[in-house]
This record gives structure tokens, C-alpha cells and sequence, in this order.
């Protein structure tokens, strides 16, 4: 069994519960309880494997908001920054977060850890009130190596599916990535010390 593990961050209001809950019921309930930070379970199957998917959903109304980035930065293994199209403060925000994002991945000793990102423009239904354009988005998401997608949680469910399951993807290779990567470097390190045993006694034989 795979474990995934996801937080949605953006601003307050961006359509963060709403995008969550579309993916995980297929409906837009309008109102969510916003006063809590929520950890949702779900099991899927992607690609015939079985998933336990975890994804965090923090409020951002208390004063934990101004943290929002300490513990899901490090405890995710994939992220989705939701923005309002019909608000350019939210987009400033979203663009905030994804270097914050950046600043707590990366590894000063091994360069940047790759993390799958996904930056979300929701409320596309408002497009008549837009304050963010499309290509601005797109730049932002190109200039951060993440995915980009404008959706509208309140009408549509599979555009919101199709980029979990993208996301999902992303997020398993690099898992496998990093696994194969950490066995390479334990076998070659293993190589190294039944050489430096066994090397030299051939030597002096
Ligand atoms: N028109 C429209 N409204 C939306 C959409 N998505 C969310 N909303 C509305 O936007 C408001 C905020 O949505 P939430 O999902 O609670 O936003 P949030 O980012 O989780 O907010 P916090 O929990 O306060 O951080 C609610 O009134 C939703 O009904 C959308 O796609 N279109």
C-alpha cells in the first residue's frame, strides 16, 4: 500500500475546502466549516495501485494561518496552491507561498528537492470579475516548475479529478525516485566498504 500525502494551501476563501471536497464527494456544498485544520482520508486506486491518501486542509481564519507553512511544508509529499481568480491579493499570496515552499525545500548541502506542486486558479465560473489572468498564472506555475490548471470548483468535478490524479502520479514517481536513489547510494556505499575489506587482503595475498 502506497501512502500520499498532500496539503492544500492558499488564502483565506481562495476555494481551498471547496476544491478538496469536490474531489473527494464529486459535490459543491458552498459553505465549509472554516475554523479548524482538517486531515482527510481517502482510499483510491490510480494505475491498479491501491493508495491511502492523507491531504491537509488548514484554516486559515486563526491565528495558526500565520504558520500555515511550518508543518504541512515538510509533512507533505505533494502540494496544491489555490488562488481566486477574481482576487489578485490571493494570487500574490499563492506566489508567496510556492517560494516559501521553495526556501523550505531545498537542501543547502544537495541543491533543491524536487516537490510536486500544483498551483490551481479557482472560481473560473466568476471570469466576468477576473483579477488574475490565465498566462499570469501559467508564468507563475512555469517559473516554479509546477503543474497549472484554472477550475471551477462549483461547476465542474473532473477537471478537479483529473488534476488530483496528476498530481498523485507526479508525487509516486518522485517517492520511487527517491527510493531508488537512496538504495543506489546504500549499495555503492556496501560496494565501497567489501572493497576496502576485501581489496586489500587480496592485495597482500
Ligand atoms: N463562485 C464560486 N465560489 C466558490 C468556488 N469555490 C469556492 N467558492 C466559495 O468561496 C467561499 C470560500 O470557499 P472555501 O472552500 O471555504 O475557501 P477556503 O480557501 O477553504 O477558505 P478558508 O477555510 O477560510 O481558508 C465559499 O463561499 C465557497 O462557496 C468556485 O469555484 N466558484
Amino acid at each position: 500500500m502506497n501512502y500520499i500525502k498532500l496539503a492544500l494551501l492558499g488564502s483565506e476563501g481562495a476555494g481551498k475546502s471547496a476544491v478538496l471536497v469536490r474531489f473527494l464527494t464529486r459535490r459543491f456544498i458552498g459553505e465549509y466549516a472554516s475554523n479548524a485544520n482538517s486531515l482527510y482520508h481517502k482510499r483510491l486506486s490510480i494505475d491498479g495501485r491501491q493508495l491511502n491518501l492523507e491531504v491537509f486542509d488548514p484554516c486559515s481564519q486563526n491565528t495558526e494561518a500565520r504558520c500555515i507553512l511550518e508543518e504541512p511544508v515538510d509533512w507533505a509529499d505533494g502540494f496544491i496552491v489555490v488562488y481566486n481568480i477574481s482576487d489578485v491579493t490571493s494570487f500574490l499570496n499563492a506566489k508567496n507561498i510556492l517560494r516559501q515552499i521553495k526556501e523550505a525545500r531545498t537542501d543547502n548541502y544537495e541543491g533543491e528537492v524536487e516537490v510536486p506542486i500544483y498551483l490551481v486558479g479557482n472560481k473560473q465560473d466568476l471570469c466576468h470579475a477576473r483579477q488574475v489572468g490565465e498566462e499570469e498564472g501559467r508564468a507563475l506555475a512555469l517559473e516554479n516548475r509546477c503543474h497549472f490548471k484554472e477550475v471551477s470548483a462549483a461547476e465542474n468535478y473532473q477537471e478537479i479529478a483529473n488534476l488530483f490524479t496528476k498530481l498523485i502520479r507526479h508525487v509516486m514517481a518522485q517517492l520511487k525516485h527517491r527510493a531508488d536513489r537512496r538504495r543506489y547510494s546504500g549499495s555503492k556505499s556496501m560496494a565501497k566498504l567489501i572493497n576496502n575489506v576485501f581489496g586489500k587482503r587480496r592485495k597482500s595475498v
